[in-house]
């Protein structure tokens, strides 16, 4: 498959803070990638470091075949920032036909706006438009250009359901016709509903490049928690990701919940007020990372 945008062993770091750290990765023609990760993990810097916004510390990045910082490759790309302003006093219709005039072969302005449910919005006013409008239109524009690989940073935050499926709708359309997309989320389900690669992202390292579905097993750990008496007389229990102590309370989390409380009646140590419960993505992301960093690569 060929590689439309590739990173090798790329860091960067923002004065101290490291927020990618030795990332490689590849982004095949023809793929739907969810980059999928909690808040600071380096989904964004990944991304600017793609299109050329940002340069890498260390390490390189191609994009189509060349560099993120030559204008001629970029413009092979669309892109939608996480946050983006447009200006208000323009139509919709006048946006669009704005963004188009800057690439050699763009999509028509009917099909575009068609794609993402704009058209009866073409000739409002950007400044009266909602929020969730707003956000549309300037997903809309990354693929105004007829790119061949666009990247949208957390393209449906702030969207209603019916916006978010529309939207969808379009991002399907484009992969459809051979399309190549980048988009980052800090949902599984949304991930899930376009792409079937997905590269989970935290504290600047990719922890995982699978399928959603074997992510999807990966993250389903459990929190197992109870109170030990004594909790020094507690053995070690296998498969745990992370253990804390509170005031008696042992707080476990392991991907096999079922071995651990086994291995903890077998134990023979007294023990009450069991609870096991699966843990949210936030927490499962919290747990892989934390046995990343007890086992660096
Ligand atoms: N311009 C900057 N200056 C200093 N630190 C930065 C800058 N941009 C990002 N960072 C830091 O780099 C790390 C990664 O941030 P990044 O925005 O890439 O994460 P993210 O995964 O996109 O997060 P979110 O889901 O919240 O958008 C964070 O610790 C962040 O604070």
């Amino acid at each position: 498959m060929t590689a439309l945008a590739r990173t090798v062993e790329v860091t960067r770091r923002y004065g101290e803070a490291l927020a990618l750290d030795r990332v490689s990765l590849d982004i095949g023609a023809g793929e739907v990638v969810g980059l999928l990760g909690p808040n600071g993990a380096g989904k964004s810097t990944l991304i600017n470091l793609f299109v050329g916004l940002r340069r890498p510390t260390s390490g390189t990045v191609e994009l189509l075949g060349g560099s993120p910082s030559d204008p001629v490759v970029r413009r092979g790309i669309g892109v939608t920032p996480q946050e983006t302003g447009l200006p208000e006093a323009l139509r919709v219709g006048e946006i669009v036909d704005f963004v188009t005039s800057h690439f050699p072969e763009p999509l028509g302005r009917s099909e575009l706006l068609g794609r993402f449910g704009l058209t009866d919005l073409a000739r409002r006013q950007v400044g009266g438009l909602s929020g969730g409008q707003k956000r549309r239109l300037a997903v809309a524009l990354a693929f105004a250009g007829n790119p061949r690989l666009v990247f949208l940073d957390e393209p449906t935050t702030g969207l209603d359901v019916e916006a978010r499926l529309t939207l969808w709708d379009g991002i399907r359309a484009f992969h459809d016709d051979g399309g190549t997309v980048v988009l980052t989320s800090h949902y599984l389900e949304e991930v899930e509903a376009l792409a079937k690669r997905v590269v989970v992202v935290a504290q600047g390292r990719v922890l995982a490049d699978d399928t959603v579905r074997a992510v999807r097993e990966m993250a389903g750990v459990h929190r197992v928690s109870f109170v030990a008496d004594p909790v020094s007389e507690l053995p070690e229990l296998p498969g745990v990701l992370a253990h804390t102590v509170e005031d008696g309370r042992v707080r476990l989390v392991t991907g096999d919940a079922d071995r651990l409380v086994v291995s903890l009646v077998r134990s023979g140590v007294a023990f009450s007020g069991l609870e096991v419960r699966p843990t949210s993505l936030e927490e499962a992301f919290l747990a892989l990372t934390a046995s990343a960093v007890a086992s660096p690569s």
